[in-house]
């Protein structure tokens, strides 16, 4: 079995809760209620932010040139075409400057600050790569319906789509394959500080979803 099969195997109740949520259900039938939506985006929005700083340093750390470029591109498309939904999400559904840029932020949206800040802090490119390839496989399982139909509204059928798209879902299987590649050639170590970064993140994705509804 692959590391990254391995890691997913290992973290299967938080990864098929995220899967199979409420969130999920109710985004793809557009029934989503848009303050649960909202509360979701503002709070993502601050995820981003620190998603974004982890791409420098998985950048920075990675140990060949392909892969720098694989992640720059991927943070043109996150600073591009998804900051342009946020804002133009944000603009339909009515938030504010203030709450866009600083809004209050809840118990797992801080989580997620830390845990990214100490995995760019860690300087260990497996670490990144464990946090990185969480969030962005985790999105593709629960985006990638085959056949589902997408929501009316665009704020709901977008999200969907910037993660279910052919250029997320091929970065998704690169991904793994460097996470496949980079645990393979680890000490003990690096393996179990991956795993270990890969298992606060599955968890803090559970209860990202778990709080906007409470
Ligand atoms: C919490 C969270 N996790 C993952 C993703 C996918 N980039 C996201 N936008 N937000």
């Amino acid at each position: 079995m692959s590391f990254s099969d391995e890691l997913r195997r290992d973290n299967a109740r938080d990864w098929d809760a995220c899967v199979d949520h409420r969130f999920v259900r109710e985004i793809f039938a557009g029934t989503l209620p848009p303050e649960v939506m909202r509360r979701y985006l503002t709070q993502d929005y601050q995820f981003i932010d620190r998603f974004v700083a982890l791409l420098g340093m998985a950048i920075a750390t990675a140990d060949r040139f392909e892969s720098r470029i694989r992640f720059a591109q991927f943070a043109a498309m996150i600073t591009s075409d998804e900051n342009t939904y946020f804002q133009r999400a944000f603009d339909t559904l009515g938030v504010p400057d203030a709450e866009r840029r600083h809004p209050v932020l809840t118990a797992p949206t801080a989580g997620f600050q830390t845990l990214m800040k100490d995995a760019a802090d860690s300087r260990d490119y497996g670490s990144c790569l464990a946090v990185l390839t969480v969030a962005e496989w985790l999105y593709l399982s629960w985006a990638d319906r085959a056949g589902e139909k997408l929501p009316v509204d665009f704020v709901h059928a977008e999200w969907i789509t910037l993660h279910n798209n052919d250029g997320f879902r091929s970065f998704v299987t690169w991904l793994r394959s460097e996470l496949d590649r980079v645990g393979a050639t680890a000490d003990t170590a690096g393996r179990t500080n991956a795993a270990a970064f890969f298992r606060r993140a599955a968890t803090l994705e559970r209860s990202f979803f778990d709080h906007i509804y409470e």
